[in-house]
């Protein structure tokens, strides 16, 4: 799914840096974002992207936050006339006038600045609303790729660096993006209404003013490049440190962490990871307050420069008193405008890196989408063979299958045996359509099912996985969730329930049915493991699917819980062709055909009797087991 090394290095020498290639790597991203960031082309991708960005996250928004952002423009421009004609009317006064001429363009200025005020806190909320729409955006697209991309993608620590550098960002990112973007609008709209007052004055004024902002422009990208480098380069540490949070606070370690009397070891792990942090930090808040402090300090030298420019024009005669106090109104508001207009840039640069990561995060799911497309798959088979089978997992040197061929007949029963790291789980996988193989084939009546599509595959197959998931959800949804689409059939939901021997269990329920099994929620309750396992076998059972997987479905069973299972496991599952894995010899035995995994390959297979006959591994470890329950005098 990522773009080879190699590809990545041509293909970055033959375009321009603006469009310089895809890289996972954090030094490599972090070396291009600093190419990137120098051109005010730059700034200008990155301006439409926002806009891009905020539109389609919600269009009336977007237009209603543009549209007052405008108008607060036209009105501070507008303040700075009637700020004129007032002058021009005290004047007159002044000079002996009456105080006539004064009333309109006072009651003007008190509307204007009262409409500021109004169009301000319209403005917040707005605004507010908008940043809203834009994480919820953010999210919903962040969370259709995490849906949509591969297994493989979250064995791969570069996918997990970007997902988790998008989640972090999509936090604060939305809201920083959407304030840089609308400050921009705003300040640009304000800064060329107020230069249009200041050239109606006089001209010369402008250029002077202008020059204040160019200080302010430099140390501000410089600022945003070291703020993009610090954030790359911190990812890492910042996973780990979330990580090390999460086991310190997390329900399913607390016990062990308590049995272990881990608390202290893990918090100086935490504290040193989080101190290196701060340290780096400050340092980095250091260079940006320099950098930050120089670029004002010079801009306040332009400026003052500018009040020295208006003196002497006055001096000269070129400017009257009026326009020389509303030219010193307008300076104070342009200065605000550029600031605003310059923190705007800075925010959206800042927010590069989000929308860069987002952008290439989203591009992996139309990736990813193809690489699961497909002629819709079967919904059932006559016999399912694997042939020639290997697997590497993400940079892992010695293959987890090798040369694994097996086949499963409908309404088989099949167990997979074999020593720890054999390969069991992830032959299972690989038949679950969650993996692709790097070698050989899986074909469904001796059709390679790569020609089918994937998710549709997946449909045609239950798994229960050695480690299912406890969803802290209702007991409902935890069963009916085997098949989505049939969440309503409560009837079926309780049929499977009762075939796994967990609807008793789930009746005597504070809430039935619709009690959260979790005690994170109020009213929740949790189950035992081997009444997990129940649930996680109900919604294997819900599952309408002809292949049913099962990974070590009774490890946590009481023996007759067990013995019940694998008496009656036909009947259960009513003919479907099911795989399953086991290291209690007791069950296995009960299988059509064994298949035995050693090393990644399949090293003996047959029935129960054929492999004891054999004698070989299958046999060593039948009675290896079978002993460990003979009395020591039988065994002997
Ligand atoms: N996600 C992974 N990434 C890298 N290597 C993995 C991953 N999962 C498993 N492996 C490796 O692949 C090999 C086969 O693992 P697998 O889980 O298939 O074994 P298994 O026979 O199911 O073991 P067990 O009986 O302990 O469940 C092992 O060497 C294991 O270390």
């Amino acid at each position: 799914m990522t773009t080879p090394r190699h590809a990545r290095g041509a293909a970055s020498r033959s375009r321009a840096a603006d469009d310089a290639p895809i890289s996972d790597d954090p030094v490599e991203l972090a070396a291009s974002a600093r190419r990137q960031r120098r051109s005010v082309g730059r700034l200008r991708a990155l301006f439409g992207h926002s806009i891009r960005l905020t539109w389609s996250a919600d269009h009336r928004a977007f237009i209603v936050t543009t549209a007052l952002q405008l108008l607060g423009a036209a009105i501070i421009a507008a303040q700075v006339l009637i700020v004129k004609a007032v002058l021009d009317a005290i004047l007159v006064v002044g000079d002996g006038g009456g105080v006539g001429p004064v009333v309109l363009p006072v009651v003007l200025l008190a509307t204007v600045t009262a409409l500021v005020a109004v169009a301000t806190a319209v403005q917040v909320n707005q605004q507010r609303l908008l940043a809203e729409l834009v994480l919820r955006s953010t999210w919903q697209q962040m969370l259709d790729v995490a849906g949509a991309v591969g297994l493989r993608a979250f064995e791969s620590p570069e996918f997990y660096d970007r997902l988790q550098r998008v989640q972090t960002n999509a936090l604060s990112r939305p809201y920083t993006l959407t304030q840089g973007l609308i400050g921009m609008v705003g300040g640009f709209a304000g800064c060329v209404g107020l230069s249009v007052a200041i050239i109606s004055f006089e001209p010369a004024l402008l250029p002077i003013l202008l020059l204040a902002g160019v200080p302010l422009f430099f140390t501000s990208r410089r600022e945003s490049r070291l703020e993009f480098d610090f954030a790359v380069a911190q990812t890492p540490a910042l996973r780990l440190r979330q990580y090390l949070g999460l086991v310190q606070t997390g329900r399913d370690e607390a016990k062990e962490v308590r049995a272990y009397g881990l608390t202290g070891a893990l918090r100086q792990r935490f504290d040193a990871v989080y101190s290196a942090y701060t340290t780096d930090l400050r340092h980095h808040l250091r260079r940006r307050t320099r950098l930050a402090v120089a670029g004002n300090l010079a801009s306040a030298a332009f400026l003052a420069a500018t009040l020295i420019a208006l003196v002497w024009l006055v001096g000269q005669g070129r400017v009257t008193l009026a326009e020389a106090g509303a030219a010193i109104v307008a300076i104070r508001l342009l200065a605000t405008q550029v600031t605003t207009l310059f923190k705007g840039a800075q925010q959206i640069f800042e927010s590069g890196l989000f929308l860069d990561d987002l952008d290439r995060f989203v591009a992996l799911r139309p990736e990813a989408e193809t690489a699961e497309a497909g002629a819709p798959a079967p919904s059932s088979f006559t016999t399912l063979t694997a042939d020639g089978l290997r697997f590497s997992y993400p940079g892992s040197a010695t293959p987890a299958l090798d040369d694994v061929s097996i086949r499963l007949n409908a309404g088989e029963i099949v167990a997979l045996v074999g020593e720890n790291g054999s390969g069991k789980t992830t032959l299972a996988k690989l038949l679950a359509a969650l993996y692709e193989p790097d070698r050989g084939s899986i074909r469904w009546d001796g059709v390679d099912v790569s020609a089918y599509s994937r998710p549709g595959l997946r449909r045609s197959v239950a798994v229960v996985f050695q480690d299912f998931v406890r969803y802290h959800l209702s007991a409902r949804e935890n069963v009916g969730l085997g098949d989505a689409d049939r969440m309503g059939d409560t009837e079926a939901i309780d049929a499977a329930a009762r075939r796994a021997g967990i609807a008793g269990v789930i009746e005597t329920l504070p809430g039935g049915w619709d009690t959260y099994l979790s005690t994170m929620f109020k009213g929740g309750q949790d189950l035992s493991l081997g009444q997990w396992q129940r649930i996680a076998l109900a919604r294997a059972f819900f599952r309408d699917a002809p292949f049913v997987i099962l990974d070590e479905p009774s490890a946590s069973l009481d023996p007759r819980a067990e013995h019940a299972l694998f008496q009656s496991l036909r009947d259960l599952l009513g003919g479907r062709t099911v795989l399953f894995i086991s290291h209690r010899f007791s069950t296995v035995r009960t299988a059509d055909r064994i298949y035995v995994l050693d090393g990644g390959r399949v090293t003996e297979h047959g029935s129960h009797d054929d492999l004891m006959a054999h004698d070989g591994h299958y046999a060593e470890l039948f009675r290896l087991q079978a002993a460990a329950y003979l009395a020591p005098e039988a065994s002997r």
